[in-house]
């Protein structure tokens, strides 16, 4: 038996009008805002929002699509359509100064992580997106520290941006069906680093050594990294056990074992 065909380009389109409404309601009014939509496809969710943003940028990487797209809204001076590749677009760019933008999308999900390490890295410019991803990845986001699912993903998320999982849909909603399930989730940009005292570039390279091997302890993974056991045993916050691993920690926790080793020695 032949397996279906796989989609290129991530293309499994909604097909679920009460979703696609879902999923646009959940932005919020955009009556003001900028609307940045990630992979619009034909148009499932633009449709609905165009005529409710003040202004709303389309980014479709395949051509036939974006031409379909600038077809359709050649008569809605708000809509704009980017034919690119959304990893090579500069978001910050296309939002107006002294702005902040919301984003919008069902997303390719072949570039799921590579697309949320983008919006981090523009969330000063942004205020909040409503993402459909895989299932598996939506739970991973959304996972609290100590249950099986929290990792780097969760960790870095939950840095940048506040999580609701808002629900989720079966293959049977799209056309073609894609092999998982998938689930719709909100993010509230709102940035830890200020509050946590940690500069964000150094916290971000310390948690990626931090979670660099799951089986390994956070102290492993920390002399993996180039501490010494010493800095690391004679830092190591009081109330943490000895065998933790950065899966078990609180964002609060990890910013504490970070300041305690970074006063201990100007290591990053
Ligand atoms: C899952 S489909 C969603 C389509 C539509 N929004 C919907 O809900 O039916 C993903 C869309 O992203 C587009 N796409 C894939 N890779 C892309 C990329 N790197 N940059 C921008 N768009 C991309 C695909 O062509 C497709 O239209």
């Amino acid at each position: 038996m032949t397996s279906p065909r796989k989609p290129k380009l991530g293309q499994n389109f909604l097909a679920d009008d009460t979703a696609r409404h879902a999923i646009a309601d959940a932005i919020g009014d955009p009556s003001d805002r900028t609307v940045i939509e990630i992979g619009p496809g034909h148009g499932a969710i633009t449709t609905i929002l165009a005529p409710r943003c003040r202004r709303l940028i389309l980014v479709e990487l395949d051509r036939a699509l974006a031409a379909e797209l600038r077809f359709r809204f050649r008569e809605t001076p708000s809509v704009e359509v980017i034919e690119a590749d959304i990893l090579t677009v500069d978001l910050p760019a296309l939002v107006p100064h002294g702005e902040t933008a919301d984003v919008i999308g069902n997303l390719p999900y072949y570039i799921t992580s590579d697309i949320l390490l983008k919006l981090f890295a523009a969330s000063a410019h942004l205020r909040r997106a409503v993402l459909m991803m895989q299932r598996e990845v939506a739970e991973r986001i959304a996972a609290s520290p100590g249950v099986r699912d929290y990792g780097l993903l969760s960790a870095t998320t939950q840095l940048y941006a506040r999580v609701d999982n808002l629900f989720t849909l079966p293959p049977s909603a799209f056309n073609p069906p894609p092999d998982v399930f998938s689930t719709v989730i909100r993010l509230d940009f709102a940035s830890r680093f200020a509050d946590l005292g940690v500069d964000p570039a150094s916290f971000d390279t310390f948690l990626r050594r931090a979670f660099a091997q799951k089986r390994k302890t956070l102290r492993n993974n920390l002399r993996a990294a180039n501490w010494t056991s010493t800095q690391i045993e004679s830092n190591w916050p009081e109330n943490l056990p000895p065998e933790a691993r950065a899966e078990s920690l609180t964002l609060e926790q990890m910013a504490s074992v970070y300041l305690a080793l970074n006063q201990s020695q100007a290591h990053y």
